[in-house]
């Protein structure tokens, strides 16, 4: 990872929020809470456990990890933390998703836990100088019951941050017109649609969410690319695919990185972001996914800025927000060159 990267202003798109728990916060909520879980506190073999056989497996770790957040003071030095970390990385802007859902259900207060994520969103504003918003996301493996509760917490909490409406979780077996009403709903309210779709299943998901859910970006979305039909309209609407290598590697939605399709979608003209997804969980970072990409892109530090500005482009902030991350790229690059 080049010295460039690690300084290039950045803004994030895709990065789950229990996903960038570090070891370190992983311990730290273990540490917090007796009682067994399966998480271990020790960062080697934590590094173990996150070792995923298949995507349901993901999942299955993702949700023990959900476990460890008990009360609203985890939710909100969970938060905090983690915009330290992307601030590190001179992340200046991020659209972070939460699954209120899952931390409703183990019985953290919705109004409780929206009031957590802003005090550390107000708190990394002033002591980071990082820009979070929030994307609340259906965990689709909980159905409709969980589309029902994300949409009343989205509208009924409605915390100064919340900018977007997603789905995640598994897609095998859980087709997304189901989510219709509540991605109307949430759309009519002024939510942005994000869905996750393209991960494991094929085009026909992508097509779904744009369709049905009215999608303005795509989560991954990388089977697209089986479809040149789906990869002309992508380009053509400008619909951006929201890229996370590493991610795909590990939870084995692509074989391997060599086989990403990410420069098949770009030469096509696709707009792509690159992203971390749930970095600890896939022994990444944001900084090392530009890396990723600068490989499998063959580009130069230009390019790599490129990727940045391509980002903040296709965020959900507001024109003057992006004009000043656009300028801060373009200083840096000028500094760098
Ligand atoms: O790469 C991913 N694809 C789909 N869902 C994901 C991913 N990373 C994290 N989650 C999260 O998995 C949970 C399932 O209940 C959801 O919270 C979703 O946001």
């Amino acid at each position: 990872m080049t010295s460039f990267i690690a300084g290039l202003p950045k803004a994030e798109l895709h990065v789950h929020h229990v996903g960038s728990a570090s070891p370190r916060i992983v311990a730290e909520l273990a540490a917090r809470h007796e009682g067994a879980s399966p998480v271990p506190a020790d960062p080697e073999a934590l590094a173990d456990y996150f070792a995923f056989r298949d995507f349901a497996h993901f999942i299955d770790v993702y949700l023990t990890v959900v476990d460890l957040i008990r009360d609203d003071e985890d939710v909100r030095m969970l938060t905090f933390e983690i915009a330290r970390e992307l601030a590190r990385q001179q992340v200046r802007y991020a659209e972070l998703t939460i699954t209120p859902f899952s931390s409703v259900k183990r019985g953290i207060p919705a109004k409780a836990f929206c009031e957590a994520i802003e005090d550390a969103r107000r708190g990394a504003a002033t002591e980071f100088g990082i820009d979070l918003r929030w994307c609340f996301d259906i965990p689709g493996e909980a159905g409709l019951e969980a589309a029902e509760q994300t949409l009343a917490v989205a509208l009924g909490e409605r915390p100064d941050g919340l900018i977007s409406f997603g789905l995640g979780g598994p897609e095998v077996g859980v087709p997304r017109p189901q989510f219709k009403p509540y991605f109307d709903q949430a759309r009519a309210a002024g939510l942005h649609s994000v869905p996750h779709a393209g991960e494991t299943t094929g085009p026909e998901t992508v097509w779904d969410a744009i369709r049905e859910l009215g999608a303005e970006r795509i989560g991954h979305g990388i089977s697209a690319a089986q479809d040149p039909e789906l990869v002309a309209y992508l380009a053509e609407h400008r619909i951006p695919l929201e890229i996370s290598p590493t991610s795909n590697l590990r939870t084995r939605a692509v074989p391997s990185l060599d086989e990403h399709p990410l420069a098949r979608l770009v030469a096509a003209g696709v707009p792509v972001s690159i992203n971390s997804d749930d970095p600890p969980m896939f022994g990444t970072t944001l900084e090392q996914e530009y890396a990723v990409a600068q490989r499998l892109l063959g580009l130069d530090d230009a390019g790599v800025a490129d990727l940045a500005r391509a980002a903040v482009s296709q965020s959900f902030l507001d024109s003057s927000g992006k004009a000043r991350l656009l300028a801060e790229i373009d200083a840096y690059t000028v500094r760098s060159a």
